[in-house]
Parts: structure tokens; C-alpha cells; sequence
């Protein structure tokens, strides 16, 4: 690997040759810009070498991705076609370290690859490849963030706490995954709760651009960040700027369900005041469930006179510590959700009571 990563681009963009060249029909899975697929693809054969000893690791990796091909119209034929392309293109661009046994071991490592990719998409087939919803309703809720409400045009089984990705009409095959910000409504409904990122193609037009009556495209619902019915343990929230839909859906399933005697714990971190848009709606839910607790955190405004905290989101959690007897679900920016697990493994949280869901 190490050989390969200074020229990861240019193989990676060699393999989407050799591919394209031998069979043409699969560019039309791709989308126009070709950058971001090569860093994916390369990130992904990254994982499986750190994961090749470990069957269950590599299959908890490659299922799911598997499943998540469906929407791209990928058949299971089509991993034998790359598994050849991405040898011929290590094999040019390995190097001095690529001889016989490098390319034996990585023939076996991509064939069982394939081989559960192959798994993780049969798992899927039962789904549809994906869901037209159309938005029927487009809301600015704060600076650069639009509450959309979706409406699918068949039944779409999800739990709170779970994402889907999303295309764009505006970017065709450019897929980015975003969270329900609420919990399945007897309507049917979806919302998504989208800020736009600084160059964010998907969002930005989610954003500013989508309007009642767009139609976009939803792949099945994903992520493990679920509430657990049947184990009642108590739940820690910690929900980070636009990374609170999940939590907001976590505690509406809670109410709906009954707590059945847990307590559900919220820290709702934004770095000024109004950035926490939703915390008028999450200190209604606690007026009417006593079983729920909310604290607004803000990290570069003091929290005066609005009864926030201050500080960091993962600091200020471990500062209410210990945590025993709680389940954690963390959701907002990567690194929030990075320094928030490393906080609460250092407060004596087993690493199974931490969950996020960080999709790629
Ligand atoms: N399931 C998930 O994990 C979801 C994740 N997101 C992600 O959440 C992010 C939200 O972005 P914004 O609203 O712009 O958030 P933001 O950058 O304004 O930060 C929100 C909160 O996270 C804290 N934070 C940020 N960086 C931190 C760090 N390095 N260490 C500790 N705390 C940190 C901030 O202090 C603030 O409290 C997006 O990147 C989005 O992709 C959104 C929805 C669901």
C-alpha cells in the first residue's frame, strides 16, 4: 500500500480506464467528475488490505457497500471485470514491492471482496434500487440550512436514527448521505435537515436550489444508530449543528414507543446561539416527557442569559460523567464525533455503548 499511495490518483484513475475502455456501458454508473470516485475507490481497497485477516471486519466493511450499489445498477458480474482492471493497475503502478506473491495475495484478497460485495447486493435485491420522493415542502430553518419534507412515491421502511443517500436532478450519480431529522410519520413523510457546505454540490443545491415539486432519489435506509426497544438502556445524545436531526428522531421514537423507564440525556452543541434551531422543539418534547433532558452547549459564545453551557461539546459531556448504564449516540462534524467517542471511552464508556454512524 505504502508504494501505491503516493500515485493513488493517477492508478486509481488508470483502473476507471482499463473499466471504461473494456466495458463502456458502466461509465454511465459513474458521475462527470471522476475525483472523488478514484479517493473512494482507493480508501475502500485501503480498508480491505487493513482488514484482510479479519473475515467479519472485511464483511461488516464490504456488505453494506455492496447493498449500497444497488442504486448504481451495479450487477454481481461486474466485480469480476474490476477485480482484473485493479490488479493490472497495481501491477503498473506497485512498483519495485509488486512481484508474484504481492499480486497472488492480492488476487485473494479481491476475490473474497467480491465476493462479499456480491453478498451485501444480493441482500438488497428484495428493495427497490432506490425511491423517487418528491420535496413538497422547502424551508430555510437558519443560516444555510433547509428542513425539506419529502414525500416517497412508495412505502420507505426506516427507524429514527438512520440516513439515506440522496441524488441530486441538478448531479446526476453524485450520491451524498444524509440523516432523517425526524422519526417515520403516520403520513409517510420524510424530512431532511441539510446545511449547505462550503462547496458542497449536493447540499448547496438541496439548499438554495430545490423547490416544492423537484423529484429526487433516496437509496434504502442505513446506519445502526438505532434505539433498542427491548434493552431499555438509558440514552446519551449528543447531537452537533446539523447533526442533531438524528437525535431529534431518536427522542421522538422514544415518546412515541414509551421510555419504559429510561432516560434519554441530550447535549445539543452549536458554536453560537443561532445555530441551535431545533432546541425550541427538543424543550418541548421535555415539557411533555419528563424522562428527557436537553442542554444546549454553545463553543464560541457565552451561553448568558439562554441557559447554554460553554465549551466543547465532548468536554462539557464528560464533565456531567459517569455515564454508567447509558448507550451513546453521537452524530454531527467527523471530528466532533471523533473527540466525543474518545471522551466518553475515557470516562469508562465500553466502546459497544458508543454509537455513530460516520457514512462514507
Ligand atoms: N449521522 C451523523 O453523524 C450526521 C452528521 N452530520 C454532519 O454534521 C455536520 C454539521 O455541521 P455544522 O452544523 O456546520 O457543525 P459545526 O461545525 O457548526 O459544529 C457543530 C458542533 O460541533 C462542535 N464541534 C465542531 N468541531 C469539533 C471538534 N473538532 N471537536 C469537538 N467539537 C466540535 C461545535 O463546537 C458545535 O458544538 C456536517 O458535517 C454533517 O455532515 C449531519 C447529520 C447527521
Amino acid at each position: 500500500m505504502a508504494a501505491v499511495r503516493p500515485v493513488a490518483d493517477r492508478a486509481m484513475a488508470h483502473f476507471h480506464a482499463l473499466v471504461f475502455l473494456r466495458h463502456p456501458e458502466l461509465r454511465a454508473m459513474f458521475p462527470a467528475a471522476m475525483d472523488e470516485q478514484r479517493e473512494l475507490l482507493f480508501r475502500a481497497f485501503e480498508q480491505c488490505v487493513r482488514h484482510a485477516d479479519d473475515p467479519a471486519a472485511l464483511r461488516g466493511y464490504l456488505a453494506p457497500m455492496g447493498r449500497g450499489h444497488r442504486r448504481y445498477g451495479v450487477l454481481p458480474g461486474h466485480y469480476a471485470s474490476a477485480e482484473e482492471c485493479l490488479v493490472q493497475a497495481l501491477a503498473r503502478f506497485g512498483g519495485a514491492v509488486w512481484d508474484e506473491r504481492a499480486e497472488a495475495a492480492c488476487r485473494r484478497l479481491l476475490a473474497l471482496a467480491s465476493r462479499l460485495l456480491a453478498e451485501g447486493l444480493d441482500e438488497a435485491r428484495s428493495a427497490p434500487a432506490w425511491w423517487q420522493a418528491e420535496v413538497v415542502a422547502h424551508r430555510q430553518a437558519a443560516e444555510d440550512t433547509a428542513v425539506l419534507t419529502l414525500r416517497p412515491d412508495q412505502a420507505y421502511p426506516f427507524r429514527a436514527g438512520q440516513w439515506a443517500a440522496v441524488e441530486t436532478p441538478w448531479w446526476p450519480r453524485v450520491w451524498r448521505p444524509y440523516s432523517f431529522g425526524s422519526a417515520p410519520r403516520p403520513d409517510g413523510l420524510l424530512t431532511l435537515h441539510v446545511k449547505a457546505v462550503p462547496a458542497g454540490w449536493v447540499s448547496n443545491a438541496l439548499v438554495h436550489r430545490a423547490r416544492p415539486g423537484d423529484v429526487l432519489r433516496l437509496g434504502a435506509a442505513e446506519g445502526g444508530m438505532t434505539v433498542d426497544h427491548t434493552a431499555g438502556e438509558n440514552l446519551l445524545c449528543l447531537g452537533g449543528g446539523a447533526g442533531i436531526g438524528p437525535v431529534v428522531a431518536l427522542v421522538e421514537e422514544v415518546a412515541a414507543h414509551g421510555a419504559a423507564g429510561r432516560r434519554v440525556e441530550v447535549f445539543y452543541g452549536a458554536r453560537r446561539a443561532a445555530g441551535l434551531y431545533r432546541l425550541a422543539e427538543l424543550r418541548q418534547l421535555a415539557e411533555r416527557n419528563p424522562w428527557l433532558t436537553v442542554r444546549p452547549v454553545l463553543s464560541e459564545e457565552d451561553g448568558g442569559s439562554g441557559g447554554a453551557l460553554s465549551g466543547q461539546l465532548p468536554e462539557v459531556v464528560a464533565r456531567y460523567a459517569p455515564w454508567h448504564g447509558y448507550t451513546a449516540c453521537l452524530s454531527g462534524p467527523a471530528a466532533m464525533v471523533r473527540a466525543g467517542a474518545a471522551a466518553l471511552r475515557r470516562c469508562g464508556m465500553p466502546a459497544g455503548s458508543v454509537r455513530y454512524d460516520q457514512p462514507v
